[in-house]
């Protein structure tokens, strides 16, 4: 189970856990933990571990005690910056100072001139960072990061909030680790918004707790697990009706591209029959893909098609006109770009889709979120998980928040993360993309959640996927997503 604890979360644990553990068992194993990441990563033999005020700083005390103790086997010289604070530690972070003090490790004040480190452990702050890093250890963390030497951050890496995966600020600074290990559970922050950039690698320790122990957590990471069961092989005796339609709604003048990648996508994910209904008609065909049956939206008949609405709308009467009349009828909805601003513009609309009863999934990007919500895009961005969740329980529909880490939520409170995807998802008509998978899934039948899961997960690994092949993350375009997400659909399928 890939949980997701909130500091709230992980601080219950550690309270109950408290009442059964002598002190200061948690912050050995947290020590040995990290002490044995730190030779995993180890090439060379300088290592600098940072130690900050609170139990944080304890655990690199601990490590560089066993790093640089009686019984260790490693031929490395362990140098601490040790930063207490004005507060005395707790009782378990002074027992790991003597340690530390008693073993082969050199003492340090100040960062020492040089940069040949090894490898540098941050043990400046953990889930205890209750402000921005000011003064002097802010100084202390752009040194370190202008060094662009390897870090280990232990638990989060200084200066980031393990909740949200923001910097801590207004303009606050936070250490660039290279990998990060987390205790106990693995946390949100670290993978959406800034959280992925900061904290490189995660790894889990789980200092000997059984996850059945924990409590379930709030959110969780996204995983092909939580959607496979739609992925079952395809039955020979099956036909294009057994795969649902699809209908793109979208395109006003000089926005044809938009409708077009979305039904493309919904084709390539396996859609039936893909339909694109367009506000500014386009054509009578569709020459790269002559499948995609093109229709005027003004009179287009949906009939029991699946709509994905927005991608390249644009605001027109018309455009009014056809999504009024989508939250009117039946269909499963996938509301992207226009779509959404139209509805954020219209409380009668956003009304209207709370009360529908059909499937919807909203797709917004941190803008368009903060439009319906009536705040600023800083704000969601500021709380990716609270925002998504708000939103999917105020519309009652799935949403899928996009961004780095995308967060998909619904509207019981189930909130997932997603970890496919990378930077080259940067680029025009890859929302289109994603909206169209999502309703090819809908319209083969898949819930409405697992269908914003699989899609979510299925777009970000298509892009990983041209990624490693060297089509990306620069330059990377939207229209070669389509085939790469089929390609792992299959693959998921197989
Ligand atoms: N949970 C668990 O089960 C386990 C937890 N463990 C470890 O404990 C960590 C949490 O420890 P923690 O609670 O002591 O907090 P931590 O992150 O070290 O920082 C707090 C200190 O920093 C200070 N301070 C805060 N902001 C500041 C600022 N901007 N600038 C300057 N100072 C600032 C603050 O002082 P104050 O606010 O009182 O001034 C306080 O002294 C956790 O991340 C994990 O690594 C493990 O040992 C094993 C099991
Ligand atoms: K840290």
């Amino acid at each position: 189970m890939k949980s997701l604890f909130s500091i709230a979360e992980i601080r219950k644990i550690e309270h109950s856990l408290a009442e059964t553990l002598p002190p200061g068992t948690l912050m050995q194993r947290a020590g040995e933990a990290a002490a044995s990441a730190a030779r995993a990563m180890l090439s060379g033999r300088k290592i600098l571990l940072l130690a900050g005020p609170g139990n944080n700083g304890g655990d690199a005390l601990e490590a560089a005690a066993i790093l640089a103790g009686p019984d260790t086997d490693l031929d490395a010289e362990v140098t601490v910056l040790h930063r207490p604070g004005s507060a005395p530690p707790s009782p378990e972070t002074q027992k790991a100072l003597a340690r530390a003090r008693a073993s082969k490790a050199h003492f340090v004040d100040a960062l020492p001139l040089g940069r040949d480190w090894s490898l540098i452990v941050d043990g400046l702050f953990g889930i205890g960072l209750a402000r921005p890093i000011e003064g002097d250890m802010r100084a202390l963390v752009e040194a370190i990061n202008a060094l662009g030497r390897p870090v280990l951050a232990l638990d989060v890496p200084s200066g980031l909030d393990a909740d949200t995966g923001a910097v801590i600020g207004p303009d606050g600074v936070a250490i660039q680790a290279t990998r990060t290990i987390t205790f106990i559970g693995n946390k949100p922050g670290l993978h959406t918004f800034e959280g992925r950039d900061y904290a490189g690698q995660v790894q889990v320790a789980p200092l000997g707790i059984d996850p059945g122990q924990r409590p379930p957590a709030g959110a969780r990471l996204n995983e092909p697990a939580l959607f496979a069961r739609h992925l079952a092989p395809r039955r020979h005796n099956s036909h294009k009706g057994s795969f649902g339609d699809v209908a793109v709604i979208g395109g006003a003048r000089g926005m044809a591209g938009a409708p077009l990648l979305s039904a493309r996508a919904a084709l390539f994910a396996g859609a039936g029959r893909v339909f694109v209904a367009a506000i500014e008609p386009v054509g009578a065909v569709d020459f790269v893909h002559p499948e995609i049956m093109l229709r005027d939206a003004q009179d287009f008949d949906s009939g029991a098609a699946t709509l994905v609405m927005g991608p390249g709308m644009g605001d027109s009467v018309t455009a009014m006109r056809v999504l009024f009349k989508a939250l009117e009828g039946k269909a499963a909805l996938v509301l992207d770009a226009d779509a959404l601003n139209l509805i954020a513009d219209s409380p009668d609309l956003q009304g209207r889709l709370a009360q529908r009863e059909a499937p919807a999934i909203v797709t917004p990007h941190p803008l368009e979120a903060a439009r319906l919500l009536g705040v600023t895009s800083a704000v969601v961005q500021g709380d990716r998980l609270a925002a998504a969740r708000e939103l999917a329980s105020r519309l009652h529909a799935v949403v899928v928040l996009k961004g780095s880490g995308t967060v998909i939520a619904d509207a019981d409170g189930a909130v997932a993360i997603n970890p496919t995807g990378n930077a080259g998802l940067a680029t025009a008509g890859s929302g289109d993309v994603l909206a169209g998978i999502c309703g090819s899934l809908l319209a083969q039948g898949w819930e409405p959640r697992e269908a914003a899961l699989g899609a979510v997960w299925v777009h970000g690994a298509a892009a990983d996927r041209l990624v490693a092949h060297g089509s990306g993350p620069i330059g990377l375009t939207a229209g070669e997503l389509p085939a790469a997400a089929r390609a792992v659909l299959n693959a998921l399928a197989r």
